[in-house]
């Protein structure tokens, strides 16, 4: 399997600018001088960037007033396959935010979106939308404390793309996501329009961590070259990086893999002792959920080749949703793969986690029915 989703982190680095001897510039006018190409599309996408596919999707990002949305919202405005960036909150500064967005210089239009009112506006003709919208952790509370909170926004977000851009891609970032991406399927299923290739958890947080920390432990110089299926969910033990399959190959320790798999598995909290009340990762979260967004709209695009984790409906366990690793492609997830082989210490990770994680997908599922 290619790690296609990192493909376009690969590339942040290697800024082609032409550097401009400043002796021979200071005799040249401004017209005559070579211009020295400092975009960022070229930055975050490289080749695939400028010069590559033209922009031609929507996407709107719900929740983008907030931490993680604010940030995303910019990095989506450097995709070069974005042609209209919506974005969407209950704050009103985000009309603020998308006029902010909106000077940066690549092709993609952006517009703000606020209220009940406009929700449907902003999701009109929508290919892919993402949902960062909800409270975050402070310190001392599980993601399933945001369960009260956060499982009625998402409802009513995804009863807004199920009534009108039913065929897009959902990529759901609120948590609790064990429970989020069940209640998004369940209204998707009420309304009559549920794809399970089309709905999404992302949980590529957590391979970006698992890449920083396995590259740190092991001395590779560059973390992107490093890859590190993580399966299961996005919380606590049901987070399991599957160190055991990490390429470039290399042996772990037992002491090394219970201390990794332990340093993944904490990483958001981590962040949320470390913000210290002020919230949870969100500059993390937010080049999580444009690579992943790439990589989703690279499938669109008819690229092949593109897999990346994702919390999806799947046969992989016993566990409804579960993530692996996913084929992107047209039509979203066009293959789930399984979990492969697992060392003992994964297959006994993995026994000890199942239930905790159909409770929680039972929580969302039933959030429908009560
Ligand atoms: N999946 C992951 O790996 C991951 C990682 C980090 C954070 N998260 C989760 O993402 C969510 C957002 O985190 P944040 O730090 O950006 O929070 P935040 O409080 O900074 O921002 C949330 C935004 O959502 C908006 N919002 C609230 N209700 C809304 C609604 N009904 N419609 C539209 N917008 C609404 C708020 O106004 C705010 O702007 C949290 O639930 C957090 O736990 C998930
Ligand atoms: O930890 C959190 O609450 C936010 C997020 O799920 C994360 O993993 O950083």
């Amino acid at each position: 399997m290619s790690n296609a989703v990192g493909a376009a982190a690969r590339r942040v680095g290697a800024l082609r600018a032409q550097v401009v001897d400043p002796a021979s510039s200071s005799r040249q006018t401004p017209q005559e001088a070579p211009s020295a190409r400092v975009g960022l599309v070229d930055w975050f996408f490289g080749a695939s960037g400028i010069g590559g596919k033209r922009a031609s999707f929507t996407v709107a990002v719900l929740g983008a007033a907030g931490g993680i949305g604010q940030t995303l919202s910019a990095f989506i405005k450097a995709n070069p396959k974005v042609a209209e960036l919506r974005l969407y909150d209950v704050a009103p500064v985000v009309r603020g935010v998308a006029a902010d967005v909106s000077h940066v210089n690549t092709r993609a239009k952006v517009s703000g979106y606020v209220g009940d009112d406009e929700l449907e506006a902003c999701l009109r003709g929508c290919d892919l939308v993402i949902i960062p919208a909800g409270v975050p952790r402070k310190p001392g509370m599980s993601r399933d404390d945001l369960f009260g909170v956060n499982a009625g926004i998402v409802r009513t977000l995804c009863e807004g793309v199920a009534k009108t851009c039913p065929n897009a891609i959902v990529n759901i970032i609120s948590n609790p996501v064990n429970s989020t991406v069940p209640i998004a399927a369940e209204v998707f299923k009420n309304h009559g329009c549920y794809d399970a290739r089309k709905l999404l958890g992302v949980t590529h947080l957590d391979v970006m961590r698992a890449k920083t920390f396995v590259a740190a432990a092991k001395g590779f110089d560059d973390p992107t070259l490093v890859d590190v299926p993580v399966i299961g969910g996005h919380a606590g033990t049901t987070i399991l990086p599957l160190l055991s399959q990490t390429t470039p190959r290399c042996s772990f320790t037992p002491e090394e893999v219970s201390a990794l798999t332990s340093r993944i598995q904490n990483g958001g909290t981590e962040v949320v002792e470390a913000k210290g009340g002020a919230g949870s990762a969100t500059l993390s979260m937010a080049a999580a959920a444009a690579e992943f967004a790439d990589a989703c709209l690279r499938g669109l695009s008819g690229e092949s080749g593109i897999w990346a984790c994702a919390y999806v409906e799947s046969k992989a366990t016993r566990a409804p949703f579960f993530a692996t690793k996913v084929l992107l492609g047209r039509n979203g997830v066009e293959r789930v793969a399984g979990t492969g082989t697992l060392s003992s210490y994964e297959k006994r990770a993995l026994e000890s986690m199942l239930p905790e994680l159909e409770a929680s997908i039972k929580k969302g599922i039933n959030f429908l029915h009560s």
